[in-house]
């Protein structure tokens, strides 16, 4: 299929705001895929991996515009004019395509599987004089580009297509083109995504075996699936009334972790779905050790104690292992951790998720037995009383942990949603996880670094950022060193002294109160908002929603 029939979907897409009018446009667009369906479910947002593959572009925006500026001969001040004048690159590529002076080379045109490929093998490049050989491969592409293929081209490199295309319209649009569109067959899709997350699989399950074939899809070993996620209560005796049939967990403040068993086979992903194998090997170590089992996929929480005090440390400590490429051994001996495992989603070549939560847990309890170490089942009780709830609770606090969860043993697992089956006890009020979509370089002595954060959260129906205020005081040195270097190469285009960023980083925010704003585009302002560290285990897909914002908004002021 030729690249510019799927440039005249993006065109399509872009020109209408309607949700529907989107789902039948992909819709359309996958039934007539033929064999490049898989690649067409993930192009339709851009993307060029399934959310577990570890791959990444490595391309930052400013290679990407070198590419463009070598394969057009245009100036790199002027790409650099129009790429601030519109805030987007890929525009800026179009233009710079168009003004390309006319060679006589007659240019080949592009098919969508070579796009395809060629963007998908940048994130194999390696080792000294890579990021040249990725340059020199973003320009040869580009230069068999017309100027709409170059804008979608490098949209898709950065990272920001713009097209309004979010995981639900992909969803909508494969139930429209393979099932019968209903709420019903939405729901297969949703469910068939939920555990493969993956809609390459999905969009050719659809097609070839119907709502039958979606329903055979399962939890396989190795392929990560998605967290369940709590509901918030605000007393315990709340989420006791709430709970058909309770049990009592401690909460933990730690990284939450899959950890997928075969024989001597260990892999550690977290709940962004990300390998961490490598970062734990005290974890796969104690795994292989403590417990007896063929396969399994075993959910837990990994908490780092301190080794002198033993009172668990924060989370933005343990994080520091989680994305380290060096020293592993030593910082594992420096914050040795615990892993807390409550729950069972799959064991000896069998799914477990659609079983009730006390037949997940006799398993696990079997498998982990009472004689582990460093693998342990998480302090669980199941209350005779609201007062031995409350004692549990209090339990819970003094050693440390941030509170409870309260869970239905008579529930299934629902991957990716936050359906009521646990419901989280904690006793402050909750921060915020948000994403920077802009900042500011500092004035003064501070004036190389990055700070005056302004943060987003998630609206979900609209399926975009709204940004709810900014950061700009009450950062250490150190701080705004790091936030600087995280933030940097994220840059999508400066203004003055701003920068617009790939929403990508996303920090927990403290703040005092929400108020009503004009400033900023969700019609909200938190007030005294303070850092409370980087939450690298979150994407932007899982900063806090709009809705939940709002929600806050009214309940402070009925408590
Ligand atoms: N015993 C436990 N069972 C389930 N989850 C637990 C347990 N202990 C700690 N957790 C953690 O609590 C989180 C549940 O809260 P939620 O799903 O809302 O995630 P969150 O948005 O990160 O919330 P929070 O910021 O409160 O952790 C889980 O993601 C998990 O990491």
């Amino acid at each position: 299929m030729e690249y510019r029939r799927l440039v005249a979907v993006y065109d399509r897409l872009d020109a209408t705001s309607s949700t529907i009018e989107k789902t039948d446009i992909l819709a359309d667009s996958f039934a007539d895929a033929g064999e490049l369906l898989p690649e067409l479910t993930q192009l339709a947002r851009g993307h060029l991996f399934a959310s577990w593959e570890s791959d990444e572009l490595g391309v930052s925006s400013s290679l990407t515009a070198r590419a463009i500026a070598d394969t057009t001969g245009v100036d790199d001040d002027r790409i650099d004019e129009w790429w601030r004048e519109t805030g987007d690159l890929g525009d800026a590529a179009a233009a710079a395509v168009e003004a390309r002076p006319q060679t006589t080379l007659v240019s080949e045109t592009l098919d969508v599987r070579d796009v395809y490929t060629t963007l998908r093998g940048l994130a194999a490049y390696e080792g000294t004089g890579s990021q040249t050989r990725r340059t020199d491969a973003i320009a040869e592409l580009l230069a068999d580009a017309e100027p709409n293929e170059a804008r979608y081209i490098v949209r898709t490199i950065v990272g920001a297509m713009r097209l309004g295309v979010g995981e639900g319209t992909v969803r909508d649009a494969v139930a429209t083109a393979f099932l019968d569109g209903s709420e019903a067959a939405i729901r297969d899709v949703e469910r068939a995504y939920e555990v493969t997350n993956d809609f390459r699989t999905v969009g050719e399950t659809a097609r070839e075996r119907g709502a039958a074939g979606l329903d055979d899809l399962s939890v396989e070993l190795f392929r990560p699936i998605k967290a369940m996620l709590a509901q918030k209560a605000e007393t315990v005796s709340d989420a006791l009334d709430a709970t058909e049939r309770p049990l009592l967990e401690y909460k933990y403040d730690g990284m939450r972790v899959k950890i997928h068993v075969r024989g001597e086979t260990v892999r550690v992903f977290t709940r962004r779905l990300e390998d961490v194998t490598a970062q734990f090997p005290d974890v796969v170590r104690a795994v292989d050790d403590e417990l007896t089992t063929q396969s399994a996929i075993i959910e837990a929480e990994v908490v780092a104690y301190d080794s002198e005090t033993g009172d668990p440390t924060p989370f933005q400590k343990l994080s520091k292992r989680i994305k380290r490429t060096n020293e592993i051994e030593q910082l594992a001996a420096e914050y040795p951790v615990t892993v807390h495992a409550f729950d069972l989603l799959y064991h000896d070549g069998q799914s477990l998720i659609d079983a009730p939560l006390s037949e997940r847990l006799t398993c696990l309890e079997e498998l982990v037995g009472q004689s582990g170490q460093t693998v342990v089942r998480a302090t669980h009780r199941r209350p005779t009383s609201g007062d031995d709830a409350a004692s549990f609770y209090a339990d819970a606090l003094e050693a440390g942990q941030e509170g409870v969860i309260v869970k239905n043993l008579n529930a299934a697992y629902q991957p990716g949603s936050r359906v009521g089956y646990m419901l989280k006890v904690k006793p402050t009020m909750e921060p915020l996880d948000l994403v920077v979509v802009r900042a500011k370089w500092s004035e003064g002595r501070k004036s190389d670094w990055l700070g005056r954060l302004r943060l987003a959260c998630w609206d979900v129906e609209r399926q975009e950022l709204r940004e709810v205020g900014r950061l700009f005081s009450g950062l250490t040195d150190a701080q705004l060193r790091e936030i600087t270097a995280k933030l940097e190469p994220l840059i999508q285009s400066v203004d003055g002294r701003t920068a617009r960023l790939r929403p990508e980083v996303v920090i927990e925010v403290e703040y005092e109160e929400i108020q009503e704003s004009t400033t900023y585009d969700s019609g909200y302002a938190l007030r005294f908002p303070r850092f409370g560290g980087f939450r690298d285990d979150l994407g932007p897909e899982d900063a806090d929603r709009f809705e939940r914002v709002e929600r806050l908004y009214e309940d402070q002021w009925t408590h």
